[in-house]
């Protein structure tokens, strides 16, 4: 794997994924998004130490991921401290397009959806990673998560290019060991304390994008 030579500073960690994750909800449980922006940069991370097969994958999300930090460190940085107050300031200033591409194609909450969309497949195949056996196959679970969750809202061009990308996936131990944290159970026992605050982010998410409509911006 292309990661395997990485120097310590440039290799990747599960903890740059799981921490932002963890510290996404305030008290009242809005998202941040400055750290749910930090959890995506973890993951392109990742995905980039996996071999230039996954590229026109990590370069999507990492388009994805510099829009949203542009607007975190734009003018109107104020209004995207939460996910809550990005939907809030955006909608109220008619800066998303909600039926049809338009003048607004990189809105805030189009492209959070994006990765909100693509964040059920991580708590998908996470819990997959969690609780399968040593000689499950990873390539199984990361189809079998994105049939159920993103696939939805791929054409059958990116959903062709994604099955073949997911054939290259190494085995559950050279998976788990590429996260550098330790031996496999320390692994699990890391994924099963995030998991369960990566899913309430997720569903926090959703339903405040189904309450105000937004769940099939175009
Ligand atoms: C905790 C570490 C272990 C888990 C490692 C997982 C690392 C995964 C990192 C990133 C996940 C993929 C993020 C993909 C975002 C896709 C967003 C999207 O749906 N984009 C499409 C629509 O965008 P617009 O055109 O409307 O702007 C776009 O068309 C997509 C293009 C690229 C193909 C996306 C395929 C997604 C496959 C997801 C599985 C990734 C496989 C990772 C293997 C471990």
């Amino acid at each position: 794997m292309a990661g395997s030579e990485a120097s310590d500073d440039q290799k990747f960690s599960l903890s740059e994924v799981l921490d932002p994750f963890k510290l996404c909800l305030s008290e009242n449980k809005e998202v941040y998004l400055e750290h749910y922006v930090a959890g995506w940069r973890g993951l392109v991370k990742f995905l980039n130490s996996l071999g230039s097969v996954f590229g026109f994958i990590s370069k999507d999300a990492a388009n994805k991921v510099h829009i949203l930090v542009n607007y975190l460190n734009g003018e109107n940085a104020s209004q995207y401290v939460t996910v809550q107050s990005m939907v809030k300031y955006e909608l109220e200033n008619e800066l998303v397009d909600l039926t049809k591409r338009g003048s607004h194609p990189e809105s805030g909450c189009r492209t959070l959806l994006r990765l909100h969309r693509a964040l059920r497949w991580l708590e998908l195949f996470l819990e997959r990673l969690r609780t399968g056996s040593e000689d499950s196959k990873t390539s199984a679970m990361c189809a079998e998560s994105y049939n159920e969750s993103l696939a939805q809202h791929h054409p059958w061009v990116v959903r062709k290019a994604a099955g073949m990308a997911f054939c290259v996936l190494p085995g559950r131990p050279a998976f788990l060991e590429v996260m550098n944290v330790g031996p496999p159970e320390q692994v699990v026992a890391m994924l099963g304390e995030a998991l369960p605050l990566i899913s309430e982010v997720y569903q926090i998410t959703e339903d405040l994008y189904a309450q105000r409509n937004l769940l099939d911006l175009p």
